[in-house]
């Protein structure tokens, strides 16, 4: 059952993941509830699915869209109505007879977050979470907008699941590079040993949108990079990054591996703030050449909006691992790029034997391609060819993608695959989503006390405002260029 089957979420996303997992043989019995506001024949809505995938899809062949739409079928319904339920409870409640669901009922929540918690109360209420199969609720970001607020979404939410029936997408982990950061660190015992605060001098982990605010100011203007971006994909990066080996490969071990790691982040104190984090906002500039509006200008975007569309910041987890190596995160829109990827610069090697006094060794580097193409480069050196014992920088590349054969997985189609399979590992647990609010409240607190009076502080099509550089030399570090950094895809 999808609430807000209408929307943007459910069109490019939901809909074409369902179909691919259609395609692969992976949905045996199912039938899909679409809900949504306004009003729909069963007709219109199946061709809305059809044109959704057709469009996501374009080019491949798929003649049998119109067998997969017919298991769709839309009611009309506005969640805040009670009288509503009863109605869908009788839909659900035939096709389980029709489809042969067992009673097993998943409920995605993709609308927005204000409608969560009161249809979490309503589907138990009016008896929908009522069944003899498995009962599941995938609830989209964000989880609340701060500590405060996401307790008292989980309450509501808690009402009518459990925490094991409850899947907070977080879409950056089904994203296969992301997932992949387990895999290369602890399957590799090169890696393994040195991975902390001995070999590791910094992390650095980027993610740069090209695209802007878009239709969204109305949301962003109540989220702002650190709430859209920081909270969850960013410090779930650095988790993933930063967590002790799980004693198994299982949900329950990995999590709380990760919340270890939210544990020990250093919480940073109000007026320290500048130190650790800084904040921008798009001016106009150039983008692939066309000239774009500055975030002040964009729809439903206050004209003195202190929004902030990027954030840079010194992550420090005081463990006994990672003890004085910072993990510099950084995100933002209207970027150089778009780009996704985690820098791991390892220590300066003693003693330069091979270069010149005045030729600094380029430090070891391990890359983990995240977005747009997927790998990882190891940026080794090795002796230069001729004659004279120089070394010169050298690059080991895996590309992902290709390899097998398929295309990875879009990340949504991992997840909803995931979710029916019970398997919660790549989604986020109440705990991480608690400690991680606790991290990111402090900085947005910081920052509503000291509005900026320097926005706008970076132009369109550059990657972000000068402090976001000094964060790092004062640290005697810089940004590695991320979008110099390609992987050879084969
Ligand atoms: N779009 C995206 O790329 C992403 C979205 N998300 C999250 O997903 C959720 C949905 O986002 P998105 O699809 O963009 O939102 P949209 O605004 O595009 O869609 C909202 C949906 O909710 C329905 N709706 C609104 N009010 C009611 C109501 N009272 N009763 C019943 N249905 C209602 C709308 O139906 P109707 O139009 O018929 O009124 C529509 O189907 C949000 O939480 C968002 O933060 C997260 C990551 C990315
Ligand atoms: O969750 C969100 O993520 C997207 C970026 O996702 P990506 O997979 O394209 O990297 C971001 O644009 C959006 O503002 C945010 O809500």
């Amino acid at each position: 059952m999808i609430f807000g089957a209408t929307g943007d979420l459910a069109n490019r996303k939901l809909f074409p993941s369902l179909y691919r997992l259609y395609k692969k043989g992976k949905l045996a019995n199912f039938a899909v509830v679409g809900v949504g506001r306004r009003t729909l024949t069963q007709e219109q809505f199946k061709q809305n699915v059809v044109n959704s995938v057709s469009e996501a899809i374009a080019g491949s062949k798929n003649d049998d869209l119109e067998t997969f739409a017919s298991y769709f079928c839309y009611h009309s319904h506005d969640v805040t109505d009670s009288s509503s339920y009863a109605e869908l409870k009788n839909i659900a409640d035939e096709l389980d007879v029709k489809y042969s669901l067992n009673g097993n009922r998943v409920f995605y929540l993709a609308m927005a977050p204000e409608f969560f918690g009161p249809i979490a109360i309503h589907l138990n209420q009016d008896g929908l979470t009522d069944v003899k199969g498995y009962k599941r609720l995938i609830i989209e970001k964000p989880f609340g907008h701060d500590l405060e607020s996401a307790k008292e979404l989980n309450e509501q939410i808690r009402t009518a699941f459990s925490e094991d029936e409850v899947y907070r997408i977080d879409h950056y982990l089904g994203k296969a590079m992301v997932q992949n950061i387990e895999t290369i660190r602890f399957s590799n015992a090169i890696f393994e040993n040195l991975w902390n605060n001995r070999y590791i001098s910094n992390i650095q982990v980027t993610s740069s949108e090209v695209l802007g605010v878009e239709e969204r100011g109305r949301y962003y203007e109540t989220s702002g990079a650190l709430r859209d971006m920081v909270q969850n994909h960013m410090l779930q990066m650095v988790a993933l990054l930063a967590m002790e080996p799980p004693i198994k490969l299982t949900p329950d071990e990995i999590r709380s591996e990760k919340v270890k790691v939210f544990r020990a982040m250093r919480p940073i104190e109000v007026e320290e703030m500048d130190k650790y984090f800084v904040r921008g906002q798009y001016g106009k500039g150039l983008v692939e050449d066309l000239e774009v509006p500055s975030y002040r200008e964009e729809q439903m975007v206050d004209p003195n909006s202190n929004t902030e569309t990027f954030v840079a910041g010194k992550v420090m987890i005081d463990n006994f691992r990672w003890a004085g190596v910072p993990f510099y995160i950084r995100t933002g829109k209207r970027l150089e790029s778009k780009s996704t990827k985690i820098v791991v610069q390892f220590k300066d090697i003693p003693m330069n034997l091979y270069n010149r006094p005045d030729q600094e060794i380029t430090p070891n580097l391990l890359v983990i391609h995240i977005q747009p193409e997927e790998g990882i480069t190891l940026h080794l050196n090795a002796k230069k060819a001729g004659q004279n014992m120089e070394a010169t920088p050298i690059k080991l590349s895996y590309a992902n993608t290709g390899i097998a054969g398929i295309n990875t997985p879009e990340a949504y189609e991992k997840l909803i695959d995931d979710s029916l399979h019970g398997d919660a590992t790549n989604f986020t647990h109440w705990d991480e989503v608690a400690l991680s609010w606790s991290y990111v409240d402090k900085i947005s607190q910081a920052w509503e006390q000291t509005p900026s009076t320097q926005f706008p502080n970076y132009a369109s099509g550059t990657m972000g405002p000068k402090e976001a550089d000094e964060l790092l030399e004062k640290d005697g570090f810089f940004w590695w260029p991320v979008n110099q950094f390609e992987v050879d895809v084969c």
